[in-house]
């Protein structure tokens, strides 16, 4: 017999202490802006929020808006769940299991700022907001050159948020206690700085008041931040029958690793704002976030990105089967040890001790973590997260890490690629497709370029060559590379 439905999740699933902490937050004043909808944010900075909130150290509740148009669906389906969630917490902490399940409540509204353009910008006018907090992913928070209209709603984030603080400057006039904390958790270097760089350029672009370029530069504070948290998402393979157990139903249910680490460069008034480390929270004010960013990115996220295109090739599906895998295990390991962290100018044994605590996070038995979401982007994520281990390397030692160009050359097949109705797919070695989600003109560009060569036009060989030559993929042109196009063609040669 097919089960019964079950509601969905809202507030008379919840239980007295649940139910005031929700209606706490649908009264209390807004005070972040969050741009973002996505995992990430739900299972680290919201989770934060709602801590502070569950100790009563915090009063201020958070509107959420989708960054893209194509969110519009989830925004309404999170309205449709009156904003609540459950974030399951599982792994281990200090050699102690650790698995608690929470429903989050923190969200007053949820604004689609495409649908409802005005709605968005009058959220500038609040009084009592204080921070706008984002994930777009490091594609969402690069300079696009757009026009302002006035009217219509921009794609742009950092576009979107000139307009959102113009708004706020007219509406204040200009007041220096109205101006906002930005918190960009996107995993770029200097992300807080990139996106004042950003605002500051679609100012001029727009030829925005002197004022107003004055009030963004003096009164609003873009902090850099280097977030840490493994979130998983939606856990399909358990949900039905955690959902049983729960009796609802919830399409947010979200998943994350004990571990949480947050850098944040500010000095700790700030931490007033936020109130996180009174809270018990891993969150560390800090002079200089570099050391803390290196480390991560290049070590825990290249792992990541490395890993994927090879495992997903060979038909896995989960960081963990990798782990599993003795050989990969043994290549990732290998180009981390001996390629990523030699050439990282930080102390060794913090480095191997880091490394060593990545290794645990990784075989978490209890994170499902799917390669394909970390595939999401992955020509910039090389970028960022292994390009520069890759020149630091040939740098220093004259020759190229071999590890990292193998897994270039996994990625360059892993973009082979050709649009459907469906979006971009591409085949596993066992024939089995595969989405692939990047920028389109990313995408555009490898299925074209695959494609001439599925029809001879070019050779394996020349696949590498143009790959290697687009300067808007890598931000240089990699040919130039001793001896990198050819150790690339020799590995893609493999995929034959
Ligand atoms: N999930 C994690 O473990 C984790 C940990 C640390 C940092 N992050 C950060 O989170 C990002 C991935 O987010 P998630 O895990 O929440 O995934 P997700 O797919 O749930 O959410 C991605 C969010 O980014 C938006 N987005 C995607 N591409 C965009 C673009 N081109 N322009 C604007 N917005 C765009 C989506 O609309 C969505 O809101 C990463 O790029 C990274 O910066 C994630
Ligand atoms: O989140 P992304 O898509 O930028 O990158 C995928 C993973 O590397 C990332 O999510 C890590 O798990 C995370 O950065 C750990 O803090």
């Amino acid at each position: 017999m097919p089960s019964k439905p079950r509601p969905l999740l809202n507030h008379t699933q919840l239980d007295a202490n649940q139910r005031a902490l929700f209606e706490s937050a649908r009264t209390s004043p807004v005070k972040i802006l969050q741009i973002g909808e996505g995992n990430f944010l739900r299972g680290f900075f919201d989770w934060m929020v709602h801590t502070c909130r569950k100790q009563g150290l915090y009063d201020g509740s958070i509107v959420v808006t989708q960054p893209r148009p194509a969110g519009a669906q989830k925004l309404a389906d999170l309205r449709r769940q009156e904003g609540l969630y459950t974030l399951l917490t599982r792994g281990l902490e200090q050699g102690k299991l650790v698995e608690q399940s929470e429903v989050i409540s923190v969200f007053s509204d949820a604004v689609d700022p495409y649908a409802t353009w005005s709605e968005f910008l009058s959220l500038a006018e609040n009084p009592h907001l204080e921070v706008v907090v984002s994930n777009t992913t490091e594609a969402g928070l690069a300079y696009v050159p757009t026009p302002f209209t006035g009217d219509q709603p921009l794609v742009s984030f950092p576009a979107r948020l000139t307009a959102f603080l113009f708004r706020r400057f007219s509406h204040f006039e200009g007041a220096a206690d109205k101006g906002l904390v930005l918190l960009p958790c996107e995993l770029l270097e200097h992300n807080g700085d990139l996106l004042r760089t950003g605002v500051l350029r679609h100012s001029a672009d727009w030829g925005l008041p002197d004022e107003f370029v004055a009030w963004v530069k003096h009164h609003n504070r873009f902090l850099n931040s280097l977030v840490d948290r493994i979130v998983t998402g939606y856990p399909t393979d358990e949900a039905a029958q955690l959902f049983a157990d729960w009796g609802y139903e919830d399409a947010f249910l979200n998943t994350a690793e004990p571990y949480h680490f947050w850098a944040i460069e500010g000095d700790e008034r700030l931490a007033k704002l936020l109130p996180f480390q009174q809270a018990g929270l891993n969150v560390h004010w800090v002079e200089d976030l570099e050391p803390y960013h290196v480390r991560k990115v290049r070590i825990l996220n290249g792992a990541h990105t490395l890993m994927t295109p090879l495992g997903l090739l060979r038909g896995f599906h989960h960081v963990r089967e990798i782990m599993e895998d003795t050989r990969l295990r043994r290549f990732v390991q290998t180009a981390i040890e001996g390629e990523i962290m030699p050439v990282l100018a930080l102390d060794a044994e913090e480095l191997q001790a880091y490394a060593d605590t990545v290794f645990e996070r990784f075989c978490n038995p209890f994170i499902q973590h799917r390669l394909l979401d970390i595939a999401m982007n992955s020509i910039s994520k090389f970028r960022v997260r292994l390009l520069p281990s890759l020149l630091d390397f040939q740098t220093k030692t004259g020759a190229l890490p071999t590890h990292i160009v193998e897994a270039l050359a996994a990625l360059v097949r892993l973009y082979k690629c050709r649009q459907t109705e469906a979006g971009y797919v591409g085949a596993r070695l066992n024939g089995e497709i595969y989405p692939l989600r990047d920028e389109p003109a990313v995408l555009q560009f490898f299925a074209t370029l695959w494609s001439r060569h599925d029809t001879k036009e070019i050779s394996l060989d020349e696949v590498g060559v143009h790959t290697l030559a687009n300067v808007e993929l890598w931000g240089t042109d990699l040919t130039q590379v001793d001896g990198l196009a050819d150790l690339l063609g020799k590995h893609l040669a493999e995929y034959q």
